[in-house]
């Protein structure tokens, strides 16, 4: 199955007072797990509703390889049955008086499969996402977890290249979530189908997706493999929804002083424009007993322990330094409480310089060696 592609897709429903879909232009690679990331109402659900043919494109083109499914201007629409793509929607859609077997079955019997091969195509699904001993049952029989597997069941039966899936775990509790987001990534590999994901839940893209694309109020922000996005966030939107806890952002005043100061000093511009901020993920932010155990390239400064807050695994510390406050998340116990004073420090190329519109600004990548200028 070649890649999807949307070309200058804008979405406007009938009565909507601004596009729910922005001029995106997306490219799907083939065989990716690709999740439509981004917080309620960004368009995600109607991305992915125009490419399962659900939703028409108000203008622009969908295609896969060559094949245009969607060109609103030469009057191409390819209806969804159409398509070889299976969806799975938040809320299962079983049909209550078939058994599992009979709604997995479903796809199938529309496809006119004969019996022998559909009822071998459906206990292997079932077998796959492991509810194959529930076959016999009645959708209101099973929790709400089984139900989840049959209806990703019920698509995996009919084998479709492409797997488009609409927040299909929020229904679940948090350890059925992490056992299916497991499931989920062990059929993309064992299917090598092309998955399109659409969650408003970065960790559950992180984790799972081998392509993320974040979204905002109907515009696409950037699209990059998950660790790529995190360390290198096209900008200040991506970077404070991408990461948890969110990244430390110490805004940049005309004349900056304090925090803002120190931390630019380290930083190098790429490009032209207004500074309006510098961003410092919560792990990259370090702590010292004092300035001696401190690399010499790296930017630091004095602490204050505001609060400690144990995880378990880790350890949350908030500090006030100098003007601001910073959380810092470190897996080794700090030793440390309310008002005692540390050293915190930060790597340059880990400090994340963003213009005054959100665009990213600073020079560091993984080619260029970090150029400390000496703290004055
Ligand atoms: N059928 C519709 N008619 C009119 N407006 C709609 C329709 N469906 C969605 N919208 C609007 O389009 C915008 C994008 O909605 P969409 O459902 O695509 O967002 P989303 O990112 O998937 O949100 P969520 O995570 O809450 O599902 C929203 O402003 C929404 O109110």
């Amino acid at each position: 199955m070649p890649a999807i592609t949307l070309s200058g897709v804008v979405k406007t429903y009938p009565g909507g007072t601004r596009p729910a879909v922005r001029d995106l232009d997306l490219t799907i690679p083939d065989g990716s797990f690709t999740c439509l990331l981004g917080p309620s109402g960004c368009g995600k659900t109607t991305t992915l509703r125009m490419i399962a043919g659900l939703e028409q494109p108000t203008r622009g083109e969908i295609a896969v390889g060559d094949r245009v499914l969607d060109a609103v201007e030469r009057g191409v629409y390819v209806p969804p049955e159409k398509r070889d793509m299976g969806l799975v929607f938040q809320n299962y859609a079983l049909w209550p008086h078939l058994t599992v077997r009979g709604n997995t079955e479903f796809g199938l019997r529309m496809r006119k499969v004969p019996a022998d091969k559909r009822k071998a195509r459906a206990k292997e699904a079932l077998e796959k996402v492991h509810v194959a001993d529930c076959m016999d049952r009645y959708p209101s029989q099973l929790s709400g977890g089984q139900q989840q597997r049959v209806a990703l069941a019920r698509m995996l039966a009919v084998d479709p290249g492409v797997l488009l899936l609409d927040e299909p775990l929020s229904n679940l509790d948090a350890r059925l979530r992490l056992e299916m987001r497991t499931e989920l990534k062990r059929i993309h590999d064992e299917t090598g189908a092309t998955v399109v994901f659409v969650t408003h839940d970065q960790m559950e893209a992180m984790t799972m997706a081998t392509h993320i694309a974040v979204m905002s109020e109907g515009e696409l922000q950037q699209v990059a493999p998950p660790m790529e996005m995190y360390e290198r966030p096209g900008n200040r939107f991506v970077a404070e929804f991408v990461g948890s806890p969110p990244m430390n952002i110490v805004p940049i005043s005309e004349e900056p002083e304090g925090l803002a100061g120190s931390l630019l000093r380290y930083v190098e511009k790429r490009s032209v424009g207004t500074p309006g901020c510098v961003g410092v993920r919560t792990e990259a932010l370090k702590l010292a007993r004092t300035a001696d155990d401190v690399p010499d390239t790296a930017w630091s400064d004095e602490a204050v322990v505001e609060t400690v807050l144990p995880t378990g695994a880790s350890w949350t510390v908030q500090l006030r330094v100098l003007d601001t406050e910073l959380f810092a998340v470190t897996h080794e116990d700090p030793e440390a409480g309310p008002g005692d004073r540390l050293t915190c420090w930060a790597r340059p190329k880990r400090l994340h310089l963003f213009a005054a519109d959100g665009s990213r600004m600073d020079a560091w990548d993984d080619a260029v060696a970090p150029v400390a200028k000496a703290a004055s």
